[in-house]
């Protein structure tokens, strides 16, 4: 069964200006375990996507599906986790406090939420800085401290909107490096916005460009790389074509607009 399922998708936004069309006739089809980022250019829907996946917005047309139930029940049902694209920790809370936040609100144990935590604390690679506060991260960590927390519920989910767009290269290549390694060791399936040709590439397993006025998919790409990525992989002819060929669906996006 499809992880998420779209089939003639519509979202059309009343504004005062007239209608803006955020997405367009949207299908897709997403399986257990991929990885799949969506890029393409300002205003093409990528977070309006997302955003119906995880319930924030209500499409105006055709059909949605996570996990097999629309996305309400899903959000009821725990399906995914969000991570945004600053990292929104509390101030006031120690990173272990702000990991523990949405567990309090869910009501789980006290033992259960010092497990949880431990373990996705390790998964991020931040063991050892619970008793921190955000402040004292660095802005890398601050937003594994954001991944760790939208992973805390265990959600088979995980939906990110440009959580790098703010961070520096250096800082963003360690950071995807530490996702994939994440992403292979857990197997959930993740939905990631990018405007990185090189990030969409290097992560998935599909790419999906749009294009926008009205928002719509131009092309689904799937990737031929091994899931198995050294950042050296960037240098490979097999990896360069991949970027030409997103690039290219880009391109044609744009003529038509
Ligand atoms: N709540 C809203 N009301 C009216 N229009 C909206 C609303 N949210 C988004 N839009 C419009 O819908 C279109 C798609 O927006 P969306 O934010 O999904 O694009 P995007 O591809 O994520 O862009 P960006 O890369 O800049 O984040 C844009 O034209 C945007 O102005």
């Amino acid at each position: 069964m499809a992880v998420i399922e779209a089939q003639g998708v519509c979202l059309t936004f009343q504004t005062a200006d007239g209608p803006v069309h955020a997405l367009k006739d949207v299908d897709l089809s997403v399986a257990p375990g991929e990885f799949v980022s969506f890029i393409g250019p300002s205003g093409c829907g990528k977070t309006t996507f997302l955003r119906s996946i995880a319930a924030l917005e209500t499409p105006t047309g055709g059909t949605l599906r996570v996990n097999g139930m629309d996305p309400d029940a899903a959000r009821r049902a725990r399906a995914y986790g969000y991570v945004f694209q600053a990292p929104g920790l509390y101030p006031w809370r120690t990173i272990s406090g702000n990991i523990s936040l949405p567990l309090e609100i869910m009501g789980f144990s006290k033992a259960d939420r010092a497990e949880r935590i431990a373990r996705v604390m390790d998964l991020v690679e931040l063991s050892g800085f619970g008793a921190k506060f955000p402040w004292q991260l660095s802005g890398g960590m601050q937003q594994r401290a954001s991944i760790a927390r939208a992973l805390a519920f265990d959600a088979d989910i995980l939906l990110m909107d440009e959580p790098f767009g703010a961070l520096d290269e250096i800082v963003r290549d360690r950071l995807n490096e530490a996702l994939l390694a994440l992403w292979r060791k857990t197997g959930k399936t993740i939905g990631f916005v990018t405007h990185s040709i090189p990030e969409a590439v290097y992560l998935s397993t599909k790419i999906v460009v749009m294009s926008p006025r009205p928002g719509r998919i131009t092309r689904i790409i799937d990737s031929p790389l091994p899931p198995d990525r050294p950042l050296e992989i960037r240098e490979t002819p097999e990896f360069i074509a991949l970027a030409h060929e997103v690039r290219e669906g880009l391109r044609e996006g744009h003529g038509d607009a």
